[in-house]
């Protein structure tokens, strides 16, 4: 059987850190939404007990440092499964860009073996197996508008944030979030009102949704790639309701209820920057 299942990026509308913890990870606290940009997993059983992973994105490593590969080595072990797996990744969602691409894509083979082998387990058991491979696991397994925290393990589901378009932009390097964490200085940073953010979409009220939003990393990677606030800042005058930062970056997005709108600023970036990506927000 042939089992094929899309993996969303993810957006962070809100993202505060409120500390660091003595494990040497932080404390944090998101709001989250998926958006219509995703990884197609093609997943088939194999007969030899062995993982196979491919992709078209080249330059990704697909043995043990793959995090499909890694998600699917947990499964095997914690259930003993014999059977092998074969996953084919086609890779949309922009590489280390903050858009949560390999967490999206180890939640997506969770739920394809979840099915494959009838193992019957539950989002919270699919979620708890997912964070050994990485924090936004649980968070995808969830997807759609959540409220996440701690090292990212406690996912409290929201309703989908007020639908729009979403403006995708991806400068041409990449982030690490490790050292963005490594290096990061809590000193007067910037908090955004997580609750007011939850509130607004409880309320489904975009206008305070969009004034709220925030991202307590963005100094740090604007400070080392002063192009991520270019973008931000061109985003906004290009008509963009608001712009922000995504996780670590470098990926700005923009929200825009106004589909002209929103052409306009995916207009305005086209040419100017590779990965640039015109989308909706995902409702359920
Ligand atoms: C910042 C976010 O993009 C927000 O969505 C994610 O939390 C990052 O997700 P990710 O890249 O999948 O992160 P992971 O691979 O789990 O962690 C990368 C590194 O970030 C740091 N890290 C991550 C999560 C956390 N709560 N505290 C941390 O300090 C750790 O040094 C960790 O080694
Ligand atoms: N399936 C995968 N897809 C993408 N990257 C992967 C995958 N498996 C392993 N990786 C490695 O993980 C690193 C981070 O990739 P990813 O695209 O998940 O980062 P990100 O978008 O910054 O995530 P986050 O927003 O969670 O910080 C890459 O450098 C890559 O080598």
């Amino acid at each position: 059987m042939e089992i094929i299942e899309k993996a969303p990026a993810k957006i962070n509308l809100g993202l505060d850190i409120l500390g660091k913890r003595p494990d040497g990870y932080h404390d944090l606290e998101m709001i989250m939404a998926s958006v219509d940009l995703a990884d197609k997993l093609i997943i088939n059983e194999l007969p030899q007990d062995k993982i196979i992973v491919r992709t078209n994105a080249t330059f990704l490593p697909v043995d043990e440092k793959n995090n499909v590969y890694q998600a699917v080595a947990l499964v095997k072990e914690q259930f003993g499964i014999k059977q092998g797996l074969s996953v084919e990744i086609k890779k949309t969602i922009p590489v280390a860009a903050g858009l949560g691409g390999g967490s999206s894509d180890a939640a997506a083979v969770l739920r394809g073996v979840n099915k494959l082998w009838r193992l019957g387990l539950s989002k919270q058991e699919l979620s708890d197996i997912g964070f050994n491979v990485g924090t936004d696991v649980p968070y995808c397994v969830h997807g759609t508008t959540a409220f996440v925290a701690g090292r990212g393990e406690i996912v409290e589901p929201l309703p989908p944030m007020p639908q729009c378009w979403v403006v995708i932009v991806k400068p041409q390097f990449s982030v690490s979030t490790r050292k963005i964490f490594a290096d990061f200085d809590m000193t007067g940073i910037e908090h955004p009102d997580i609750p007011g953010l939850k509130a607004s979409i409880l309320e489904q009220d975009y206008d305070k949704m969009i004034s709220l939003m925030g991202n307590s990393m963005e100094r740090a990677t604007m400070q080392r790639r002063p192009v991520v606030r270019e973008i931000k800042e061109k985003m906004m005058k290009y008509g963009a309701d608001a712009a922000l930062m995504s996780g670590s970056g470098p990926t700005v997005f923009g929200l825009c209820q106004n589909y002209s709108r929103a052409k306009r600023v995916y207009n305005a970036f086209r040419g100017f920057c590779k990965e640039v990506h015109l989308v909706r927000t995902i409702n359920q």
